[in-house]
């Protein structure tokens, strides 16, 4: 149960309040989950609306304004909000009306705050960096139910600017504009804990357990990222390194079983490499007929996950000669996906509660 929010009287200032002065609550904390977005429909207009949000961030594309503004206005916007809508619309939860990465991310904040109901005073609630509930809305309506801690735990494991920087910059962006700020945490990425490594090989074994074969090699992919961030100094890849060869090793899966590939490039650019579709693509046309996929960097499956590793590369397999591919689930709103945020927040809120 959530204690009522406080609120300073004149009996705490031993004085009489100043005509005018503005009751606030406060004394509650906020945990937010901040993940990615996602459109609000299918449709060209929602699409684009999404497309030209994420792709003006200069932390996911790092080009002068002056070159991309012409590029992503005049070609991709023109032509991909069409194309990827269709994607969208074979993933899209029709009961619901909207992606899979927001039905998953509400489910893991209602699954988090019954965890954490034996304490009282904090709020759980999540939100996206791109398109809603947006990352402002969300703040601001915690700090309307008094939270004046606020803990934010972007769910990318695996740190990058143009993912966990971002969600930062626009939590900073919302208090900006705030006169009370609430005091904020921001989680670190979690790559090597041992909560989400153990999570991640629980789960995994449960899947693998599922299916009607043993697949010769296991694939962990990652979403990728180009090269020249990486020169850059961002941590990205060695945290998508470290964490697939402690899951590996968790699992006891012999080195050469296993490979780790980088996925979902865009642009001309070169980006991290392996790339998963053409290791799956080579795979195959080597003779490899049993094939695994899971992606350890996603906490919410998602177009890139569903439509991009379960069905495209599911065909470049099958198509070259492969006869078995599993997609094996991303941790989600599973007890082993709220373990890992379970124990993620509570580390995190040490000294609050
Ligand atoms: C263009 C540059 C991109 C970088 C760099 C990038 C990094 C990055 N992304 C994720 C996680 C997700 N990305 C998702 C979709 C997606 N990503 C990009 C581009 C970059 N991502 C685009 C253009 C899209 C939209 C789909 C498309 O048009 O191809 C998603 C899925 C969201 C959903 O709606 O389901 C996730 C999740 C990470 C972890 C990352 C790290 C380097
Ligand atoms: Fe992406
Ligand atoms: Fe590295």
């Amino acid at each position: 149960m959530n204690e009522a929010p406080k609120s300073i009287t004149p009996a705490d200032t031993a004085s009489a309040f100043p005509p005018g002065h503005k009751n606030v609550a406060h004394g509650r904390i906020g945990v937010l989950l901040l993940n990615l977005g996602t459109p609000d429909g299918t449709g060209y207009w929602p699409m684009r609306r999404y497309l030209k949000e994420f792709l003006s961030d200069e932390r996911v594309i790092e080009e002068p304004r002056w070159k991309w503004w012409p590029i992503l206005n005049l070609i991709i916007l023109t032509v991909r909000p069409g194309r990827k809508g269709k994607d969208y619309a074979t993933i899209w939860n029709n009961e619901k009306n909207e992606s899979p990465i927001k039905t998953i991310s509400r489910n893991q904040a209602v699954e988090l705050a019954e965890r954490l109901k034996d304490h009282d005073g904090i709020i759980v609630d999540w939100a996206m960096r791109y398109a809603n509930p947006s990352t402002e809305s969300r703040i601001q309506a915690l700090k309307d139910q008094g939270c004046d801690r606020i803990l934010l735990l972007p769910l990318y494991p695996q740190y990058a600017a143009p993912t966990t920087a971002t969600a930062a910059d626009q939590a900073f962006r919302a208090l900006m504009k705030m006169r009370w700020q609430p005091a904020i945490r921001l989680a670190p990425a979690y790559y090597d804990d041992p909560a989400y490594i153990d999570a991640l090989a629980r789960s995994m074994r449960q899947s693998l357990a599922k299916l009607d074969f043993e697949p010769e090699k296991i694939i962990a992919t990652f979403h990728g990222m180009p090269e020249k961030y990486f020169a850059a100094g961002d941590p990205y890849h060695c945290q998508c390194q470290k964490t697939s060869r402690l899951l590996r090793e968790a699992l006891g899966i012999a080195p050469d079983r296993w490979l780790t590939t980088f996925q979902s490039r865009f642009g001309n650019d070169p980006w991290l490499q392996p790339y998963t579709d053409k290791t799956v693509e080579a795979l195959a046309k080597s003779g490899t007929k049993r094939l695994a996929l899971v992606a350890p960097g996603f906490s919410a499956d998602c177009l890139e996950t569903l439509e991009e590793l379960d069905s495209e590369n599911r065909h470049y397999f099958e198509s070259n000669g492969g006869e078995k591919f599993a997609y094996l689930p991303a941790l989600n709103d599973s007890p082993e996906g709220i373990d890992v945020i379970e124990a993620v927040v509570r580390r995190e809120l040490q000294g609050w509660i």
